[in-house]
């Protein structure tokens, strides 16, 4: 389930008539998702979602409409949100901040092709290209002090060998990767498969920017390889890799620095999900029922990328 606030087709018939979208013809609510309320909004006119805000700093909410605009502006294949006819993006609806969206088309990728693989890196390049200068900022929510502090807290779940290594792996983090200052910009910061949707090996979306931030290009780049590029042994599907790093080098090329503390970054993101999933199944629960994903995937993916060395960032478009 992902509806926590249920809607009347009545409510979002007139929370339509503030934009200029046609007139409501069918409300669903949408099962996937863990965070929002979501709902397919269809009218006379359009396929539509609507989000209503759950969770969340509120006052972060104008970040992401503003990212989602300036993507959408430059073509990105993201949701730009709807305004209103005062031209207001962001609403009020049962109580709780709303945005509606264009639904784009497609499914998440299970197993990705080497051409979704492709579109995914271009895009996600295009994307940080654009994003260099993006005058908006939002500190990266977890970054290495959040790193620091989310170990702690779970610690105590623990056994002495998972202890050490996430010991060992945060020490390394801070000594290898603070001394140096990477490209920044904004991040989608979650972008994993199942944020995105695929029209056949058309990428119709990237979905779900609510952990968009501002922070080192790499750390997101490094996000995708870990979810998009594991086999089901966690080992690396190097034809997948290739094919998103080459596509995402043509549209941004890589600093000196970043090949250097690539296999860093790796590592440091894939500690990241290991606690956050560690976070969700012992320390802070969700109200829901839905099964929390397996902190244990990303302990064995972190493993992996400490005994066995990634190619090298492309140095150029081969
Ligand atoms: N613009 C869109 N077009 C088509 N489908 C969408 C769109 N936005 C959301 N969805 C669908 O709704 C589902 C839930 O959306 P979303 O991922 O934003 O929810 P969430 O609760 O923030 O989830 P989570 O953080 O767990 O991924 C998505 O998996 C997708 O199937
Ligand atoms: N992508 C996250 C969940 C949503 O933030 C994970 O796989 O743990």
């Amino acid at each position: 389930m992902a509806v926590f606030t249920p809607l009347s087709d009545d409510q979002v018939a007139d929370f339509l008539e503030r934009f200029d979208a046609g007139r409501l013809v069918r409300l669903e609510g949408v099962s996937g998702g863990t965070e929002n309320s979501t709902f397919f909004v269809t009218t006379d006119r359009h396929a539509l979602v609507l989000t209503l805000f759950e969770q969340g700093d509120q006052r972060e909410l104008p970040f992401f409409v503003e990212l989602l605009d300036h993507l959408a502006a430059h073509q990105l294949p993201v949701p730009g949100p709807l305004h209103d006819r005062q031209g207001i993006a962001l609403q009020r609806l049962a109580d709780r901040p709303a945005l509606l969206f264009p639904r784009l088309p497609g499914e998440h990728p299970e197993q990705p092709t080497q051409a979704q693989c492709h579109a995914i890196g271009q895009t996600l390049g295009q994307m940080h290209a654009l994003t260099r200068d993006f005058p908006v900022n939002r500190a990266n929510p977890r970054d290495l002090s959040w790193i620091e502090q989310a170990a702690k807290r779970v610690m105590p779940y623990l056994d002495a060998d998972e202890q050490q290594l996430m010991h060992e792996q945060i020490a390394d983090f801070g000594r290898l990767l603070t001394p140096h200052v990477l490209p920044r910009g904004a991040l989608h910061g979650d972008l994993f498969r199942d944020n995105t949707l695929f029209d056949g090996e058309r990428l119709g979306g990237v979905i779900d920017f609510y952990n968009g931030c501002t922070g080192d290009l790499l750390f997101d780049l490094a996000i995708v390889i870990n979810d998009w590029c594991a086999t089901a042994q966690t080992a690396l599907h190097e034809a997948r890799y290739h094919a998103i790093l080459d596509a995402y080098a043509a549209q941004r090329p890589f600093t000196a620095i970043e090949r250097e503390v690539w296999p860093v970054m790796l590592r440091m993101t894939a500690l990241r999900y290991w606690l956050s999933r560690l976070l969700v199944v012992h320390v802070d629960p969700p109200a829901h029922t839905l099964t929390p994903r397996d902190p244990g995937e990303y302990l064995r993916l972190l493993r992996q990328r400490i005994e066995v060395p990634v190619p090298p960032l492309p140095t150029a478009a081969r």
